[in-house]
């Protein structure tokens, strides 16, 4: 079943066409994966998703509603969350605090007051708090639950973004560049996190990452970007071997070396 329709989506900056005419089909509780170079209008692509930007032309539906050009906010309370490229934790605060703030939109009590522990709010709060435990014991940081999250390492922060994208409850979890920045230890534990959630949480899953021994690893299907174009899309044994794929990366004589090989 497809759960995320992205139908001919373009995004122009002035003369730019960072986007043009993109179309992609998420289906349930599969891992869907973006990639292409630097450059090729991946996050873009995950910005018009999530109402960051407004799509220049192009339709974008969840389970056949149009959520194209909603704002942030109402596109995470359809159920799409995200983790972002640049890690966006909140430092000052402790690494539970930061998944409490994730549950907000499902809190009577407002971010406010379960951080400040405002009066009033404690029964909710409790309550709130054990959920974010669990999140924080599902992705291996419960350990850490009274740190600053500005104290983790970056492999562990990638993680909590994670856990607090997990707090909203989504359907939808866009990845940016999971693996970003971390080691192969890492990287490989970070797979298996990510198998877990597509898994136990029936989630429906969309991944941007350059990591390729990852991406080939867990994606069910892969969309390829060069230069704000879909150029190729398929399994994962179908891209790898894609000749139009291999010289987005590495350059047409590759490409033609590679075929040589056979
Ligand atoms: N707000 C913006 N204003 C102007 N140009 C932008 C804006 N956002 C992105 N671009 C341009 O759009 C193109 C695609 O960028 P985008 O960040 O989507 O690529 P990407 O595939 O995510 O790259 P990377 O892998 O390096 O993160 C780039 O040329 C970029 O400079």
């Amino acid at each position: 079943m497809t759960i995320l329709e992205v139908e001919k989506l373009t995004k122009t900056f002035g003369g730019l066409t960072a986007n043009k005419e993109i179309s992609l089909q998420a289906e349930a509780n599969k891992i869907t994966a973006v990639i292409g170079p630097n450059g090729a209008g991946k996050t873009t692509f995950f910005n018009m998703i999530t109402g960051v930007y407004k799509p220049t032309s192009g339709s974008i539906k969840l389970r056949g509603e149009s959520i194209g050009g909603l704002k942030p906010h109402a596109v995470a309370k359809k159920g799409i969350s995200r983790t972002f490229q640049n890690i966006r934790l909140f430092g000052p605060i402790t690494v539970l605090e930061n998944v409490l703030v994730g549950m907000h939109t499902h809190l009577k009590a407002g971010i406010f007051g379960t951080i400040f522990h405002l009066p009033g709010v404690d029964k909710e709060e409790r309550i709130a708090e054990r959920e974010a435990y669990r999140l924080l014991e599902y992705v291996g940081l419960e350990e850490h639950y009274n740190d600053e999250a500005a104290s983790l390492s970056y492999g562990s922060q990638r993680r909590l973004e994670i856990a607090r994208a997990l707090a909203t409850k989504p359907s939808v979890l866009l990845l940016d560049e999971p693996a970003a920045g971390m080691n192969p230890k890492e990287t490989a534990d970070l797979t298996g996190l990510i198998e877990k959630i597509k898994q136990e949480m029936d989630m429906t899953i969309i991944l941007i990452e350059h990591d390729m021994k990852l991406v080939m690893e867990i994606s069910d299907y892969i969309y390829v970007l060069d230069h704000g174009e879909l150029i190729a899309e398929g399994l994962p044994a179908q891209v790898r071997h894609d000749k139009k794929v291999i010289e987005a990366y590495l350059g047409k004589g590759a490409a033609e070396e590679q075929e040589a090989e056979g």
